[in-house]
């Protein structure tokens, strides 16, 4: 790797910077102009959503326009940007190629060794319009790191972090890179040590595939992350890149217009997170379902029974595997039309009748007349009659009331209670609890805790939504909405691709979410089932989606540590076996030269010590951030004497990253639940420095 300060490569890039920006103007000016004109019909407004979205893109793009380039052994040059910009001419080649174009992919994968027909990597680094410098590569056969652009990686690694994540289009390695723009066919799980770039790649992927295929754009993308710290902390970087056409949200948040309302114990968390309550909910919500028998209903101050075989088959026609209340609703339809049939076999009876009557006064008279009488009366109800009557029928709030009281409409958090405040219920539909367990379900307080929304979503898809119930969300879009906030508030919303972060966290009921969402299974989730701390059991992901997938999902790994340094790496093997993995820890790309220290004090020390040592940190890494990591018996106390730096528990720290992490009372961590997985996260938290401080 060459770092080139050859003052003509800087003019080269800076000539071909101005030209692209100016290009890029010229095409953000034509689309304005386009979007200036008033759409007439749907097609010319969906268009102009179109436009819309790419001035959007071309706008967003100054910073990091153009970032690299890679030259051909056959003299071809291409320049790689943030944006792709098309050439005036018809039919020419790309002024700048879109990262996430085909074309350019070797620039994140041609190594010395694996040349891909390219002479040449070149990184550019700018500021706004300015070119600062340029890193050459070249991929001439000689031995390399095995790193993609070197000098850029590790510049971009050790700088300052500022709190919120960044795109790394530029410095994408070549294992992320697999992983970014591998098939989306089915499911992919991701398995990586802290700070391989999960969270990069999972991000970099959504891009990628808004950008492939124009269906997920139209269908939306879920992108779940761990908590709503952690989205935050990634909430620039699809903007960043473009992408409107995603909805970020946790397992908490992803049922529209329901929260959490209480903590839950661990234990209940594991139970309520178990496959076994969907295949519960099935039979509960199946087990309400109404039983045949006659039904008697009053028309018009007639009653009419509908003989209990009719009704049955009605029942089994309208279920079919239908949700709750869409089969009530084909029932009831059916229900109307059967008494409306009903009624009309009854009147064409009278009518018969009355026809006899009328026919024998005729043929009476007839013959009295001596007349051949044909004066035949039809009493039949056309096809239109019945329906007419039916939709009558259905219009009529007396029968509504019937069908009700017959079949009744209901509520997923109603239904739920019932459920689980019951014991006898659990016993019968949840059988696999023990009684210990059932007890200790039902005598849970009410509001609803976080392992409750999985409950919830599984049997609010069961029931299915009620025709008559309020605004879902589908009302019409008004104009120029996204497809985002559409489905963000649509429960039963179908997304093109879920991708989740921090997957090892996830009960099997919140995969069945995930699945509801994206029946296709088109998902990607990333994580480290070393990193586990929810109060699930898995400790590999075969465990951790086999209720979810089967075997039917591919694997794949990330195997660098870009976050943390070599030095503070070298601390984790020990506790990572004492978390029962077999995995070994990442290998880190670099190192700090910054040994992680300690200090022991005594509690009553605790609170002065700490300020001492984040004042001092905070000292050292100005302009960066620092972050405390505590048992969560002593966070709160913390965070009453050290203002103004984040005072997290190792759950809470999940996904997070500070230049200098100060970790408190390690042993204190490693004794809570699942605690030595918890110190690994706690300990790989930092990008330069490790401070502890130990309590005697
Ligand atoms: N190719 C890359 N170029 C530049 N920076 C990168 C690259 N890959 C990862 N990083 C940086 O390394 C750090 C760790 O990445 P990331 O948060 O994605 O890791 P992770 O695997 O999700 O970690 P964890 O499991 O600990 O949450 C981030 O600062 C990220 O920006």
């Amino acid at each position: 790797m060459l770092r080139e300060y050859d003052t003509s490569a800087i003019a080269e890039e800076q000539e071909f910077l101005d030209r692209a920006t100016d290009r890029r103007d010229r095409l953000a000016g034509r689309l304005l102009a386009e979007l200036a004109e008033e759409a007439g019909d749907a097609v010319e407004r969906a268009r102009q959503r179109m436009l819309r979205a790419q001035h959007e893109e071309l706008r967003r793009a100054s910073e990091g326009l153009v970032f690299g380039r890679i030259d051909a052994t056959d003299g071809t040059v291409r320049h790689i940007g943030r944006v792709g910009l098309r050439a005036e001419e018809e039919g020419a080649e790309p002024v700048l190629l879109d990262w996430r174009a085909a074309a350019a992919r070797p620039f994140y994968t041609a190594t010395p060794v694996d040349p891909q027909g390219q002479a040449r990597r070149r990184h550019i680094r700018t500021t706004g319009s300015v070119v600062l410098g340029v890193d050459d590569e070249p991929l001439d056969g000689a031995a390399g790191s095995g790193l993609v652009g070197e000098g850029a990686l590790l510049a971009a690694l050790g700088q300052r972090r500022t709190g919120r994540m960044s795109t790394a289009i530029a410095t994408l390695q070549r294992e992320q890179d697999d992983i970014i723009r591998a098939g989306a066919s089915g499911p992919l799980i991701v398995q990586g040590g802290p700070g391989t770039g999960k969270t990069v790649v999972a991000l970099h992927r959504v891009a990628y595939l808004l950008f492939t295929h124009q269906q997920m754009a139209d269908q939306a993308v879920l992108v779940l992350g761990p908590s709503g710290r952690f989205l935050d902390y990634i909430a620039q970087v699809l903007p960043a890149l473009g992408e409107t056409a995603v909805v970020s949200a946790t397992c908490d948040t992803l049922l529209p217009g329901v929260l959490v309302e209480r903590p839950e114990s661990r234990r209940l968390a594991e139970i309520k997170g178990r496959a076994v309550w969907q295949q519960a909910l099935e039979r509960y919500v199946a087990a309400l379902l109404p039983r045949p028998r006659d039904l008697r209903l009053r028309w018009e101050g007639e009653f009419t029974v509908i003989p209990e075989p009719a009704v049955a088959q009605a029942l089994t026609s309208a279920v079919q595997g239908r949700p709750y209340h869409r089969a009530r609703s084909v029932f009831a339809d059916q229900l109307h039309r059967l008494l409306a049939e009903a009624i009309a076999e009854q009147r064409e009876a009278l009518l018969e009748e009355m026809e006899q009557g009328y026919e024998d006064i005729l043929a009476r008279f007839d013959r009295s007349n001596g007349v051949d009488g044909s004066g035949a009366v039809d009493g039949q109800l056309s096809e239109e009659d019945i329906e007419e009557l039916a939709d009558r029928i259905a219009a009529d709030p007396a029968i509504g009331r019937f069908v009700e009281a017959f079949w009744p409409t209901r509520e997923p958090g109603r239904l739920l209670r019932d459920l689980l405040c019951d014991p006898a219920l659990l016993a019968a539909f949840v059988p696999s609890l023990s009684p210990d367990e059932i007890a200790a379900v039902a005598a849970e307080p009410g509001g609803w805790s976080s392992g409750d929304i999985a409950l919830l979503d599984a049997a609010a898809d069961l029931l299915g939504d009620h025709a008559d119930a309020p605004d879902r969300g589908r009302a019409a879009a008004p104009g120029g909405e996204l497809v985002a906030d559409r489905a963000r508030r649509q429960r039963d919303w179908v997304y093109g691709h879920v991708v989740i972060d921090e997957a090892q966290e996830l009960s099997e009921m919140q995969w069945q979410m995930v699945l509801r969402r994206c029946p296709s299974r088109s998902v990607t989730a990333v994580g480290d089932i070393d990193q586990a701390e929810a109060a699930h059991r898995h400790t590999s992901w075969a465990q951790a989606v086999r209720a979810a997938f089967g075997d039917r999902w591919t694997a794949a790994e990330l195997t660098i540590c870009y976050r943390t340094p070599r030095e503070v790496m070298d601390l984790t093997g020990p506790v990572l076996a004492k978390a029962g993995s077999g995995n070994a820890p990442p290998r880190a790309v670099r190192a700090s030269g910054i040994e992680p220290w300690q200090l022991t004090v005594t509690p009553g020390e605790l609170a002065g010590a700490a300020q001492r040592a984040v004042r001092e940190l905070r000292d050292r890494w100005a302009g960066g951030t620092v972050g405390v990591v505590a048992p969560a018996a002593r966070a709160d106390g913390l965070r009453e004497v050290l203002a103004g730096v984040p005072v997290l528990t190792a759950a809470q720290a999940k996904g997070l990253e500070w230049d200098a992490t100060l970790l408190v009372d390690p042993d204190g961590i490693a004794a809570e639940p699942r605690g030595w997985n918890g110190l690994y996260v706690a300990l790989t938290r930092c990008t330069q420095e490790l401070g502890q401080v130990i309590l005697t």
